[in-house]
């Protein structure tokens, strides 16, 4: 288990209380997104939101730092209904919320540096040299400090991302929240984006909350998992209880995949071990 992450009985950091969410069709009709979800989520801990296509994942993401605003319920956010701030004060409280998409969303005419100094300079009175020691830190958390005046378009997909985790770091949240980060990069860069993801997680002890539908990813990144469909809380569960019988398809899916990787981790370290006496007589 991450040695960040609280006691049980410690209150979540993130609590969604019965929240829903519908949106209006073109036609007219009322489309119901999320139906009266309710969830905690532990600090510390790498949280999954997973369902299939129109689930309402996305939805409910950007109701923890309410890009979406809930028609119902209550978003609290270390001890905070953030449904009931005033515009300064949900500003504020948003510095402790970072948020990275699968497109990115970078300034592309502006420098990486710039890119992650936006928010420092938009809240606070930081000086320049804090903000400068501020980028080259987050810079380093995500191995790019020799991007520092490259521009977006000079980058490779998983650089994008890298500098997007640096903007979304830079104001020290204690949740990071992930829309689909990797879907819009190879298996390696992906592989590498999730490493440094979970480094975030551990050596910062920074909350993840990462919606994909991406099942490999569920498995290298995640602790804990909930499952939606038709906008409505299947089912959650810890990735690594293998006990608990799962009630949806898709939880049962995870639990067969779990399976399939236990047997080739085993495979692979059998292989490794038969290997070594030949590897030590050479
Ligand atoms: N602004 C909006 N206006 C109208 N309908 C919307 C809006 N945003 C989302 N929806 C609808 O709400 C439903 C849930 O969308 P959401 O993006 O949360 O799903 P998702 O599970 O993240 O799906 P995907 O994996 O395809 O991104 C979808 O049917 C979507 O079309």
């Amino acid at each position: 288990m991450n040695p960040n992450s609280s006691s049980p009985s410690a209150p979540p950091l993130i609590r969604l209380d019965a929240v829903s969410k519908t949106f209006k069709l073109p036609d007219g009709r009322v489309f119901e997104a999320v139906k009266s979800v309710s969830l905690d989520m532990a600090a510390g801990r790498i949280f999954g939101l997973i369902g299939k296509s129109g689930a309402g994942k996305s939805t409910l993401l950007r109701m923890i730092n309410l890009l979406e605003r809930p028609d119902a319920g209550q978003v609290l956010v270390d001890g905070r209904d953030l449904t009931r701030l005033s515009k300064r004060e949900l500003r504020e409280t948003r510095q402790g919320i970072g948020m990275i998409f699968q497109q990115f969303n970078l300034l592309q005419n502006a420098s990486v540096y710039e890119n992650v100094a936006f928010p420092l300079k938009l809240h606070g009175n930081r000086s320049r040299t804090d903000i400068e020691a501020r980028v080259r830190e987050c810079l380093a958390v995500v191995g790019l400090t020799d991007k520092l005046h490259a521009y977006p378009a000079q980058l490779s997909g998983g650089q994008k991302q890298r500098v997007a985790i640096a903007r979304a770091l830079a104001p020290h949240p204690k949740v990071l929240l992930c829309d689909e980060p990797t879907s819009a990069l190879d298996t390696e860069t992906t592989r590498s984006v999730l490493d440094t993801l979970r480094e975030i997680n551990q050596r910062l002890g920074v909350t993840i909350v990462i919606v994909t539908h991406e099942l490999h990813v569920v498995h290298a990144l995640c602790d804990h998992v909930a499952v939606l469909e038709n906008g409505q809380l299947v089912e959650r569960f810890d990735v690594g209880d293998q006990a608990t019988p799962r009630l949806s398809a898709l939880g049962r899916e995870l639990a067969q995949e779990q399976v399939r990787e236990d047997i080739l981790k085993e495979h692979a370290a059998r292989i490794a071990q038969a290997a070594e006496p030949t590897t030590r007589a050479a």
